[in-house]
Formats: C-alpha cells, structure tokens, sequence
C-alpha cells in the first residue's frame, strides 16, 4: 500500500465539511479505512448523516471526487455508512427494511434472516484489519480442509468490494434458483456462495451501508444452506457494515482474524478485536498468514518480521491459532481454482492444523 498517497489523500479529504458537526470529514472522524494500493485504488468508508439521503449523496460525491482528483489515484472505492451507535449498542436491528439489491421477494430484517439459518450448528467469521492478508485464501482452504474431515461445511464470501470466492474454487457462471432460493454451489464437498456471483463487483464497491446490509441479509437467509456444521463467512477487511449485520443476526458463533506479521502493529487488529469482544463475540484467535518463506535448506526467511502474530495475540489476550507460511505456488493454485488444501501440499497439513482448531472450538462451544 502506498503511504504517501493515503497522506495526500487525507489531506485532500480534510477539504470536505461535515455538514452534521461543521467540521472536515477528516477532524469528524467520519473516514475510515483509508487505503490505496499499488495501483493507486484508494478506498475508504465515510460516516453520513442518517436520515437525509440526498446529503449523504453529496457528501459521499464530494469526498470521492475530492479523493479522484489526487495525482497517482486511479480509482476510488468509497461505501457510505450511516452515523451509527458504538457496536456495542446495536443489539437490535434498525426498524424497516432496506434495500434489496438481488430483487428477490422476501425482505426480512437481519435477525430474521439468522433464524432462517436453523440448518447451521456453528457460523464464523473470517476477519482481517486490511485487505490482501490473504484472508480469502485462509477462509477457503479451512472450508476445504473441515470438509474434508467429513463436516458439513459452507463457504459465504462476503467481501463486499473484492469477492474471491468464485477465482479461488474456480467457478463461474450464476447460481440457480430453487422454490425461491438460491441455491449455492459446490465444490470439494464445500457449499458455497459469494456476493461476486449475483452482482458485478464493480458496481458493489459504490453500495452504500444499508445495501451491503441488505445484500448480506439476503446471502444468509435466500441462500439455501441445509444443514451445515460450520459456516464460514469470508468478511470485507476491516470492521464495518457487514461485520455489524453478522453481530446483529445473532447467529456468530465466534470470529478468527487473519493477519501477515508486519501487519500486527496492534492497531491493526486491536479494531477487530475490540469489536468483537463488546459484542460478546468469542474470539477464536489470531492465524498469521505469509508467516515465512522456506528455503531449499529448510531455513525460515521472515520476509515481513518474526512472530509479530504471536506477539500481538499476546499482548491483546487473544488466542494465537498458528502461521501459514508464504508457499510462492500457493498463489498460483488459488487462481487455477484448487484450494491447496485439498492436495498433498505442504500447506494442506498448516490448514488441517488451524481447522482442528476451529472444531475445537465448535465443540466446547
Ligand atoms: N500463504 C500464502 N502464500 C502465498 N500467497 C498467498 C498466501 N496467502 C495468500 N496469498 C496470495 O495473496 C493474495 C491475497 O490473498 P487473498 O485474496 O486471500 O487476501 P484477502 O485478505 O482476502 O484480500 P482482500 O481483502 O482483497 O479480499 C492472493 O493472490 C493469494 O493467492
């Protein structure tokens, strides 16, 4: 990611008033998860008057285009999010609906949308404090891997602004419907579904909070699941709208974050933690992925730092459930659409290890 250019963003961003607070939108508070990377994307969350639809507008307009016209941006990504309470105080669903951006009948609010998830004995989410940590790939192969031990497992890929799902099983094409549901894929004995199989994701990085919302609601309660033993949910990076729908269908069982080691400045994940901690979440733990590089000698490089994971877990006393080393042939396979963990790579046995983890945890839960 490019720091300079998140700074000079920043600045361009601190032009822009906050009509609610008369302050820039910066001193406000009201932008979250600035970052750009390498290619010049940038993108960011910004908090909006709630209620006032045509302000949140302009507003979200004015900081994309104040963002646009920074030298080197090559595209901005901005979601809006509605002024909201601390997460802690969001228990119950807003009253009402939102929107319902796959067109489909049913339109139930996001607890509602949890009971219809009966079928599924365990959700969890899979979280990381940036993007490109590689916590797609985590997600998928730990699928990969809780199925092959005979559980009944499925895969909901919620990042909402760059689903991987469908690259990482290498599947295209729209999922059917059935009696008005959809009806997920499958693969390596994985049930899956991804928000990048009903819409473009191109379009969805312009979604505004109540549609991410809404389209989350719809990929848990549309979606006809079955019975699963676990279902993983692959998160947008960050915490936000998505993050907060999961909290408030009632239906998380418990959240592991992925980070690689550089990025375990305790900042970085303190976020993730914390929210999940005042939400009475259960914090599975920490997994750092890209851990290391193995030598033809066996030697350890630790291209990003040592134990930096470990150590973070550590100090926010959150479990520390292993390292997943940088294997330079795992990045290949995911594009081919072959999980690595359903192969005899090295990686499978790291993936099986962490999965024992996680049905652990299901089973004293
Ligand atoms: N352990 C690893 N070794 C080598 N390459 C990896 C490893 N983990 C992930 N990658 C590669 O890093 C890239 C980013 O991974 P991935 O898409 O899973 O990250 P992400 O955190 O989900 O990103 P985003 O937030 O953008 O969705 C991919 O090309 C992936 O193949």
């Amino acid at each position: 990611m490019s720091g300079s250019l998140v700074l000079r963003v920043r600045a361009a961003l601190s032009a822009i008033k906050d009509p609610s607070s008369g302050r820039n939108i910066i001193a406000a508070g009201a932008v979250g998860g600035l970052s750009a990377d390498e290619d010049g994307k940038v993108r960011f969350t910004l908090e909006v008057p709630d209620g006032d639809r045509r302000a949140a507008e302009a507003l979200l307009k004015a900081a994309e285009s104040a963002a646009a016209s920074v030298p080197g941006v090559t595209g901005v990504a901005a979601v809006a999010t509605a002024h909201s309470a601390a997460p802690h105080q969001q228990q119950q669903p807003a009253k009402g609906g939102h929107d319902n951006p796959f067109g489909l009948k049913q339109k139930p609010r996001i607890e509602a949308a949890g009971e219809q998830l009966s079928g599924v004995k365990s959700m969890i989410a899979i979280a990381s404090g940036k993007g490109g940590v590689g916590k797609s790939t985590v997600a998928a192969n730990l699928a990969v891997s809780l199925s092959a031990r005979g559980l009944k497992t499925g895969l909901l890929d919620a990042d909402i602004y760059g689903p991987s799902l469908p690259t990482l099983f290498g599947i295209k094409g729209k999922p059917e419907m059935r009696d008005n549901k959809i009806v997920p894929f499958e693969a390596f004995g994985v049930k899956l579904m991804s928000i990048g199989f009903l819409i473009d994701p191109d379009e969805a990085v312009a979604w505004r909070g109540p549609m991410v919302m809404g389209a989350l609601r719809q990929l848990m309660s549309d979606v006809d699941w079955g019975d699963l033993d676990i279902l993983l949910v692959d998160t947008p990076p960050g915490t936000g709208d998505a993050h907060i729908s999961l909290i408030q269908s009632k239906k998380l069982s418990g959240a592991v974050i992925v980070s690689t080691p550089q990025e375990m400045a305790l900042a970085d994940v303190r976020r993730g933690v914390q929210l999940f901690r005042q939400t009475n979440t259960p914090l599975i733990g920490v997994i750092e992925n890209m851990a290391w590089m193995e030598g033809p000698d066996g030697s350890k490089q630790f291209l990003f730092g040592e134990g930096g994971a470990e150590r973070a877990a550590k100090d926010l006393g959150a479990p520390f459930l292993g390292a997943v080393p940088l294997y330079p042939d795992l990045r290949q396979a995911s594009d081919d659409g072959l999980p690595v963990a359903a192969t005899e790579h090295a990686a499978a046995r790291t993936f099986d290890q962490l999965a024992d983890q996680i049905v652990k945890f299901t089973e004293r839960a």
